[in-house]
Parts: C-alpha cells; sequence; structure tokens
C-alpha cells in the first residue's frame, strides 16, 4: 500500500521539519558576539586599551592613581576583561574587581574620567558610538565595585 499525499501528509511533514530545525536552532546556541565583532575583535580591543593607557598618563584627575602600575599586565588584563565583557573568546584572569580596587578611594569623577578616557580611546579607533555605549553599559554595574560602595 503507497503512501497517499494527502493534506494531511503533507502537514505532518511541514510539522516535522519545522520541529527539526527548530531544534537545530536552539541547540546551536551561538554566543552573542556582535559587540566583541564591532570592537575589532581582540586586537581591535588591544589597540583601544592602549590608547586608553596613553591618556590615564596624561589625565591630573587620576594619573596619580596608577603611578607604580605594571603597564604590561594591565594592559593584558583589561583587554581580556573588555574582550571577554563583549562576548569574545577571552578568558580575564586577572583578580577581582572589588579586590583590586580595594584601598584607591576612587571618586565618582575619578570613575568618570576613566569612563571619558575609553570613550575617547574608542572614539580614536573609529568605533560605533552605539558599539561605545554598549561596552560603557557593561561596565557600569562594576561601578560599586570600584568605588567601593
Ligand atoms: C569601569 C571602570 C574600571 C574598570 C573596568 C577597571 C578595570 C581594571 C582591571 C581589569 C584592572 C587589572 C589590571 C591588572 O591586572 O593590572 C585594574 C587595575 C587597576 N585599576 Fe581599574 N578599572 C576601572 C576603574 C578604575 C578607576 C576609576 C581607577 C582610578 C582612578 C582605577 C585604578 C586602577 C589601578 C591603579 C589598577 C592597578 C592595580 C594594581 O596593579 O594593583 N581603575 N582595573
Amino acid at each position: 500500500m503507497g503512501l497517499r499525499i494527502t493534506k494531511t501528509t503533507i502537514a505532518a511533514l511541514l510539522i516535522t521539519t519545522g520541529l527539526v530545525l527548530g531544534g537545530c536552532q536552539s541547540v546551536q546556541h551561538e554566543p552573542d558576539n556582535r559587540l566583541y565583532m564591532q570592537l575589532g575583535e581582540r586586537s581591535g580591543i588591544a589597540d583601544v586599551v592602549e590608547d586608553l593607557l596613553y591618556l590615564i598618563v596624561a589625565d591630573e584627575r587620576i594619573n596619580h592613581q596608577f603611578k607604580g602600575m605594571n603597564v604590561a599586565q594591565f594592559h593584558r588584563n583589561l583587554t581580556d576583561q573588555l574582550c571577554e565583557l563583549s562576548g569574545g573568546p577571552c578568558t580575564y584572569t586577572g583578580r577581582e574587581m572589588r579586590e583590586l580596587h580595594a584601598d584607591m578611594g576612587v571618586t565618582a569623577t575619578q570613575f568618570n574620567a576613566l569612563a571619558e578616557n575609553l570613550i575617547l580611546a574608542m572614539e580614536k579607533n573609529r568605533i560605533p558610538t552605539a558599539a561605545q555605549n554598549q561596552l560603557i553599559k557593561r561596565l557600569l554595574p562594576m561601578y560599586p565595585d570600584i568605588r567601593h560602595l
């Protein structure tokens, strides 16, 4: 007895196909790395962090806080952190934010100065404004840890 092509058979086929394709979509679950791509991947982020470092050194509001820091380590760890935060394939291996910024007495003005310098560094590297805002948005939850509130 052959399979008769009825409306029911077609409907069953469509439903099965839909389930299989839908299943694939949910199984794959691509991580959202759009922000990471917009920042120019790890090398683009590394360029931004390098420019941020120059701006920090030139900024009288905050440079005294950074005296004696390990520049290479700071560059690597902040690059990894921003890479991970933007959805890239990096793992931040530095110390925890609250512990790291303890005893610095970071003020609101100083926090804003650093954010401002980060925006300037992104601007210099032609990062689209929407991506700049997205990155700042992902950093803001760290505010209480960095200010030790
Ligand atoms: C969104 C804001 C901030 C983020 C995401 C951030 C992130 C980081 C990271 C990832 C490190 C580790 C680098 C390393 O291992 O050397 C670090 C270290 C440091 N941060 Fe921040 N930071 C922020 C704000 C600030 C502010 C506002 C100040 C002071 C004005 C500051 C001062 C420092 C200093 C001095 C170090 C070096 C600490 C050490 O070497 O012991 N940070 N920060």
